[in-house]
């Protein structure tokens, strides 16, 4: 057994041998003919956990120009990632380098290549990147077949045909566009944006124009596919018959769609004053110092009662404490921390119970307004990824609030506290776990709270840990509260580019905050600038220029690396999160179309382990 693991390496060395010696390379190749050194010091090649096979080759802007010879890298056939952007190689990619077995990510981009793509793929293929090279000929019909393949860049190269049904079901990032391909988009890939197929000008179909009623053959001719044109000069190459019926169809829906829309603007605005005053009547707030019920305590609040009952403190229906104003005020406290919205304190009872009271600064909103947005917060309690608030005071000089006390902290103390010996990683699976959470409790509220409702603050030291390691958003719905410009400090990474002030808060600006997060949580960094941690970062801006250069080795979480992980669970976490981060709110995806995105990294058909077991199986026949 071990003669066959040296076997393995040994020829792993001869295959990378044969590579370097074909392609001229910049001296910083340091490859000797000493298999002892592969897995320690050869620049670009990673092995597996116990250094018996070559499974990584990073070669990426290494100035390596010629051809990839036939006997070299296609032999690594224990090889995972092959990525060798960037460089000035040129002629035929070897017809056995896209078949390696056990390949998953292929990054060729930005190279010469040219000749056509071979036609045997690894079915394992996850990314394949070979965008900006000069490959002609067709797509290759066996990438049908590639049940696994996420990203296909193919942009910017001399590909020319139909392109073939693709029925890819993780397909999630397409890139075709400026290339030479003909005939109808297929109805499996339409769904994917315009820009995933411009520049093919015999190509049509949504999402590019409408193909004419020619069915497109394979070399049609210009005139039997019309150039991209907004839908009114498509009309006008229509039949005068053909354009009014078009017009009048238009017309018709338009109007349709108006007074459908302005019905159920009606029928909303009619359920809501109605709601709202049936809970005027009912109440979700109750008093807890008085065993009234609901109608009563709403009554406090409505007529404005003066004096000590003014000074009330207010729960919320389904907390159990049993405490009041004078006991919370006699409790032990210790400051948490100081946050943009005021001090968070951790106060013991005397009874024994432990809570969280914040006092807030700079309320700018009068006592209606904020009962108002605290009566939707109120709501939220009942998912169990929202921090419930369990109550609340207000007076003109004193605002606080009650909330649960979560001893486990919160996310941002979990990745960033204690980096150094001692630490306790917060793994793979952990850190999945928690960012589903919150992604789910960031959702309800945006279904729950309306179109217009927003957290306004999503980050790290906002999702709070239960020793479970379930996650609770806190903080919900405090920003319109709030001062804006206290709020609206510089230094927060989290916050979407187009957020000059809290108005500016949206729920797209939500999902541009949780984007930041789940880059916090692939990195490891932190991009807000605190005590000890200077460094900080435009994390958006910063993981998109790694991705364009070395992805894979570089962006991730060292910490993360050294545990058990699932590179594809990995690679599609970064890519949801580059998604919510895109710059115009209207790229983001909305926070419920996030979570699903998230549950589907769980697949179990992507639940590839890497370990030991599995790397000794990973060349098995
Ligand atoms: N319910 C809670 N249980 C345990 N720790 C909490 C709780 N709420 C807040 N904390 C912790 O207390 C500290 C201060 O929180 P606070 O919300 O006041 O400020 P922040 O979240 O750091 O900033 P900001 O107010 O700008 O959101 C943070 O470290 C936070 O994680």
């Amino acid at each position: 057994l071990c003669g066959l693991i040296v076997a393995d390496l040994k020829s792993d060395q001869q295959a990378l041998l044969e590579f370097a010696s074909s392609v001229p390379h910049a001296p910083r190749l340091n490859w000797k003919n000493d298999s002892s050194t592969i897995c320690i010091s050869w620049v670009g090649v990673t092995c597996n956990s116990n250094g018996t096979r070559v499974i990584g080759l990073h070669l990426p802007g290494m100035g390596l120009t010629g051809t990839i010879p036939e006997n070299g890298i296609g032999k690594l056939d224990a090889l995972r990632v092959l990525s060798l952007h960037s460089n000035g190689l040129n002629g035929k990619l070897p017809s056995n380098i896209l078949s390696i077995p056990s390949l998953q990510f292929l990054y060729l981009q930005h190279n010469s290549f040219s000749g056509p793509i071979p036609s045997l793929v690894s079915r394992k293929l996850f990314a394949l990147d070979i965008s900006f090279n000069s490959f002609s000929g067709s797509i290759p019909p066996a990438f049908q077949n590639l049940r696994r393949l996420t990203w296909l860049y193919l942009q910017n190269n001399s590909i020319s045909g139909a392109i073939p049904d693709f029925n890819l079901p993780s397909l999630k990032f397409l890139n075709l566009s400026y290339n030479n391909l003909n005939g109808s988009i297929p109805n499996s890939i339409k769904t994917f944006p315009y820009s995933s197929f411009v520049g093919n000008s015999l190509l049509c179909g949504p999402p590019l124009n409408h193909c004419s009623t020619i069915s497109p053959s394979p070399s049609p001719s210009t005139d039997d596919y019309q150039p991209i044109t907004p839908p009114t000069t498509q009309n006008q190459k229509g039949t005068n018959h053909k354009k009014s019926f078009g017009l009048a169809t238009i017309l018709a829906l338009v109007i349709g769609v108006f007074a459908f829309l302005s019905l159920l603007v009606v029928v909303i605005c009619v359920f809501c004053l109605k709601r709202k005053k049936n809970s005027k009547s009912s109440g979700i707030l109750k008093g807890k110092a008085s065993c009234a019920g609901k109608t009563e305590v709403s009554k406090s609040f409505g007529s404005g009662v003066q004096g000590a009952e003014k000074n009330k403190l207010f729960f919320f229906e389904g907390s159990s404490y049993s405490f009041d104003l004078e006991d919370l005020l006699k409790a032990s406290a210790e400051v948490l921390g100081k946050g943009s919205y005021g001090t968070a304190y951790k106060a013991v009872l005397e009874e024994g119970t432990t809570v969280v009271v914040k006092r807030l600064k700079e309320v700018v909103v009068g006592k209606k307004e904020f009962e108002q947005q605290l009566e939707i917060v109120g709501r939220f309690g009942s998912h169990p990824n929202v921090m419930p608030l369990r109550a609340y005071y207000y007076s003109k000089d004193e605002k606080l609030l009650v909330y649960n006390y979560m001893p486990g902290g919160s996310l941002f103390f979990l990745l960033h506290g204690n980096r150094g010996a001692g630490r306790t990683p917060l793994d793979w699976d952990s850190r999945v776990k928690i960012l589903l959470g919150a992604a789910k409790g960031i959702a309800f509220i945006h279904s729950e709270g309306g179109p217009k409702f927003t957290h306004g603050d999503i980050k790290s030291n906002n999702v709070l840990i239960t020793q479970e390691l379930d996650s609770c958003i806190s903080d919900v719905g405090l920003p319109p509260l709030m001062n804006a410009p206290a709020t609206m400090s510089r230094a927060n990474g989290y916050r979407a580019p187009e957020v000059t002030d809290t108005r500016k808060i949206t729920q797209k600006s939500d999902v541009y905050s949780f984007g930041v997060l789940l880059l916090e949580m692939l990195t490891g960094k932190t991009p807000l600038r605190y005590p000890g941690y200077e460094d900080v970062v435009d994390l958006p801006r910063w993981v998109r220029s790694v991705v364009r250069e070395e992805w894979t080795a570089e962006v991730f979480d060292e910490e993360l690396l050294r545990g058990q992980y699932v590179e594809e669970e990995m690679v599609q976490m970064l890519q949801i999160a580059l998604a919510c981060v895109a710059k115009g709110p209207e790229n983001r995806p909305r926070m419920d179309e996030v979570v699903r995105m998230l549950e589907e990294i769980k697949h179990p058909e992507l639940k590839n382990r890497i370990s030991c077991e599995s790397e000794s199986n990973v060349h098995t026949p």
